[in-house]
């Protein structure tokens, strides 16, 4: 998984759960009136309020921020966490065109378009579209404005479908032939846009009730929404009284407000400087259509009309809602690392009392991938290696799956060590191995490096001083089926080579891994012995052995080839030292490879030998 965890000071800007109510009450001027159920409040913009495009800084929230007019007192406190706090209504303008000329007009206007991201500029609104069998009724060429309701005729057809009654004698059919006829009329999908024919004679006030009670939330289920992000209503169609237009009660709640039938229609979203144009203020392009569509489909074909865009909590990501909560200058964690379902945080101490929501926010905005929020409590000290973690949101299981280079690891978190910034670093050792090659990995793990070189490599030997680590790597091998090419061992790094070595059933070693940076160069002393056992038999050739090693040395290479030279005394060794990484400022992790070194220092050893290799 990828390591990222960037910290970056948001600009100050407004800060939702610790501003008092007094700046939230000013009900905004709006261009157009707006329905009942918004009651909307400004929000505080400030100088760095972006000018254009979506915010959290601009718009208004529908609904007041704190009901009691009381900000929460602790705003670490995720009960005090709102979602409708971050709910944000924007008036724009809209083009309402045929639905079928939507694609074709959006890339012909796109420059005039919203253009917001995880905005569609195509929006749909209740009773937008019409059912093509429906549409015949409607389709009347007589009728000279082309968008009424239809004739008489025309409803006296619909009426006849809707009550069951044959077209030309008007008698009832039975119950079969009825439903029959229906479902002929209206197919699957369309009989379920039209489930509420059958309520026809329902009195307006229930159906009143029953839109109120939908609300504002009533219509995230269409609109511009996807999975509750957004949703987009039409002004003027739900404030308009319809005398006799409404069409709720013939097509459903839905269709409420549609009082001109125009057949399927889709909103164009404007630019959000086109808010409050009239039709001659627009630029020139959106004019060439009124006139173009107005010769050609009557004059009502394109329309202009006031909307509301509201996004919802769902709509904002992770470092726009922080940026909200966090104090200002506070620099907002906008990344972490993943292990598995696991998001690991490494929270600043001046984040602490906001790590419930932090770790909240992190769950919200990444719900696909992340089950759970831990946060590193301590830095790592034990000799496992493994960290202290507190569970911060989400389930609390620590046990989880990863994927490196193609092969699964189980990891429980709390009991082993793992870090998924190693994974490239992984990668490139295994460059420097060969499918001749016998491997010792002495302080493995779960088995990240012992299980990708068991793919390449002839055997691996592979040990831990960790008996969970070592469960995990047993079960590791069997998940990804290298328990044939893989031995484990569960001893101290330095009785483990040494067995290892002079174990007369064991293949020759060719390849030493030793990852463990902060004591592996130490080790190295146990190498002494197996030398000069080697002088005397140099039937193998010695391994090249790989050791990480932190250093804050100003000088890491010198520092790390001191530290080699000290643990195998009188052995020479060639060593090349590598940076692998950054550890923490001053803290540098170094590969250091192909440290040669032969018996007694001899020169003429080392053209006969056998290369050892160290990084
Ligand atoms: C930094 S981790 C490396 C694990 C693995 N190579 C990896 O990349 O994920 C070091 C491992 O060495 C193990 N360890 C610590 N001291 C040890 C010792 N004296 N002998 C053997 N293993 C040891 C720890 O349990 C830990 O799993």
């Amino acid at each position: 998984m990828v390591l990222k965890f960037i910290f970056r000071p948001h600009s100050p800007n407004f800060n939702l759960l610790s501003l008092s109510p007094q700046y939230f009450p000013k009900p905004l001027s709006l261009p157009f009136s707006s329905t009942k159920s918004f009651t909307p409040t400004t929000v505080a913009a400030t100088s760095s309020t972006p000018s254009y495009g979506p915010s959290l800084q601009k718009g208004y929230n529908p609904s007041p921020i704190y009901p009691n007019s009381k900000p929460p007192e602790e705003t670490h406190n995720p009960i005090s966490f709102n979602e409708e706090n971050f709910t944000r209504v924007f008036d724009l303008a809209a083009l309402r065109v045929p639905s079928e000329h939507c694609f074709a007009l959006e890339s012909r206007l796109r420059g005039h378009l919203l253009n917001w991201p995880r905005i569609r500029n195509i929006a749909r609104v209740p009773g937008d579209e019409i059912d093509d069998e429906l549409r015949e009724l409607f389709d009347d060429s007589s009728n000279s404005d082309g968008n009424s309701i239809g004739d008489d005729d025309t409803l006296v057809s619909l009426n006849r479908r809707i009550y069951g009654k044959a077209d030309g004698d008007g008698e009832p059919l039975s119950p079969v032939l009825y439903r029959d006829k229906l479902s002929r009329t209206f197919n699957s999908k369309g009989y379920v846009k039209f489930r509420n024919l059958a309520k026809i004679s329902r009195p307006k006030k229930g159906r009143q009730k029953k839109k109120e009670e939908h609300g504002n939330d009533g219509g995230k289920k269409s609109g511009n929404d996807k999975n509750g992000i957004a949703l987009v209503q039409v002004v003027e169609a739900e404030e308009e009284e319809c005398e006799g237009g409404d069409m709720s009660g013939l097509l459903g709640y839905e269709f409420k407000g549609v009082t001109k039938w125009r057949g399927s229609t889709r909103l164009l979203l404007l630019d959000e400087t086109y808010v409050d144009k009239r039709t001659e203020d627009l630029p020139a392009a959106i004019k060439a259509l009124f006139e173009q569509y107005n010769d050609k489909n009557g004059p009502s074909a394109i329309e202009l009309v006031k909307c509301k865009l509201t996004l919802f909590y769902n709509y904002w990501q992770m470092n726009e809602v922080l940026e909200t909560i966090l104090p200002e200058g506070m620099i907002v964690p906008s990344g972490f690392e993943t292990i598995g379902h696991i998001a690991h945080l490494n929270l600043k101490d001046e984040h602490l009392p906001y790590k419930n929501i932090i770790a909240k926010v992190v769950l919200d905005k990444n719900k696909k991938k992340v089950q759970t929020v831990v946060n590193k409590v301590d830095i790592i000290q034990n000799d496992f290696r493994t960290m202290q973690l507190e569970v911060l949101a989400g389930n609390h299981s620590l046990v989880t799956t990863v994927i490196e280079n193609g092969l699964r690891f189980h990891v429980d978190l709390a009991t082993v060590y793992w870090n998924s910034r190693l994974s490239t670093e992984r990668q490139r050792l295994l460059n420097y191995f060969t499918r001749e090659d016998v491997v010792c990995d002495v302080f493995a793990g779960v088995g990240p490096i012992a299980l990708s070189a068991a793919r390449k490599v002839k055997c691996v030997y592979a040990n831990d001083l960790n008996p969970c680590a070592v469960d995990y790597l047993e079960r590791n091998c069997v998940l990804n089926k290298l328990e044939r090419k893989i031995k484990v061992f569960n001893m101290d790094g330095r009785r483990f080579i040494d067995t290892i070595f002079a174990s007369e059933k064991a293949r020759p070693i060719t390849q030493v891994v030793m990852n463990l940076p902060n004591d592996a160069a130490e080790f190295l002393d146990v190498f002494r012995g197996i030398f000069r056992r080697h002088q005397k038999d140099k039937e193998h050739p010695l391994p090249r052995i790989y050791v990480y090693g932190f250093s804050k040395a100003p000088d890491p290479e010198f520092d790390i080839h001191e530290r080699i030279r000290i643990a195998l005394s009188e052995v020479a060794f060639e060593v090349d030292v590598r940076k692998v990484r950054l550890v923490a400022p001053g803290k540098k992790k170094h590969k250091k490879r192909e440290m040669k070194y032969g018996g007694g220092g001899a020169a003429e050893n080392c053209s006969s030998f056998l290369p050892i290799g160290c990084h």
